[in-house]
């Protein structure tokens, strides 16, 4: 579904040239759920605003279900790190939002919105401005507004990562609902190495800037997931792995 070849990018900047990302090669299958970790500043976001097309490589080739991608897609959704959230419509609203930029029939659309917001407990708050709902609540919004078009891949950049300690648990497990109703294809970006584990079919390590991808590790716990299996000494080895693995990275380019 998406597959990158030697993707560099370089950023021009007042002091001269920052390579972000130098020479990244990796395939995600259709459906597959791929986090991304590595340290701070690594890239990771440049990597993930590639494959929204809203970055240009600066060499290397991305194509999305086998055409190389010039510009946004329309079958993309996609979630940062604040909700975005348009202060003066409700959460209906903020989730058809993009139906109306792509001018297709709201109306259409319309009872898929509400499903999504039953769906990840919004089922009361449907009417509500943004300023009436809480952090978490306000990334429920983001996540449903991100499926409302059925796109066919999720691009998420540190969608929790705002969020107190316990909300962002919380989120994670509702995103792991939400994966598994809609089973698209995903790249997850998280500073998180146990949400990253319980959410992912592989995790891919990052280095350091000028990011190159270290490791790509397979998750191996079967779906439907929940909570419980975080608690297992094999998601715990598998934490501690990629825990050993992005310190390495990290005193290796230091
Ligand atoms: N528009 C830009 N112009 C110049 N340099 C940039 C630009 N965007 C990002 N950079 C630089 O590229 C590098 C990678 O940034 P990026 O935001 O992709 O990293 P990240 O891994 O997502 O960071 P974090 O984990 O802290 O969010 C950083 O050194 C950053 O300063």
């Amino acid at each position: 579904m998406i597959s990158l070849r030697g993707v560099r990018k370089t950023y021009a900047s007042p002091a001269g040239p920052v390579e972000a990302v130098a020479g990244v090669s990796f395939d995600i299958k259709e459906g597959e759920f791929v986090s991304i970790l590595g340290p701070s500043g690594c890239g990771k976001s440049t990597l993930l605003m590639m494959l929204a097309g809203l970055e240009h490589a600066s060499a290397g080739t991305i194509e999305v279900a086998g055409e190389p991608l010039t510009g946004p897609r329309r079958d993309a959704g996609l979630v940062f790190q604040d909700a975005t959230l348009l202060p003066w419509l409700s959460a209906r609203d903020n989730v058809l939002f993009p139906i109306k930029m792509m001018r297709l029939e709201r109306e259409k659309y319309v009872a898929r919105a509400e499903e999504l917001l039953r769906s990840v407990g919004l089922g009361d708050f449907m009417d509500k401005r943004p300023r009436e709902l809480s952090g978490g609540m306000r990334q429920r919004v983001a996540l449903c507004r991100s499926l409302i078009h059925e796109p066919s891949i999720m691009l998420m950049d540190e969608p929790f990562s705002a969020l107190d300690a316990i909300t962002r648990d919380e989120m994670a497990l509702v995103l792991l609902d939400l994966w598994a109703r809609h089973r698209k294809t995903g790249v997850f970006i998280t500073h998180s190495i146990r949400e990253a584990v319980l959410l992912s079919d592989r995790v891919l390590v990052m280095t350091r800037r000028p990011a190159v991808v270290v490791a790509d590790v397979a998750i191996p716990f079967a779906r439907p997931r929940d909570e419980s299996i975080q608690d297992t000494p094999e998601f715990n080895a598998i934490v501690a792995q990629l825990r050993g693995m992005i310190e390495h990275s990290i005193k290796a380019a230091a």
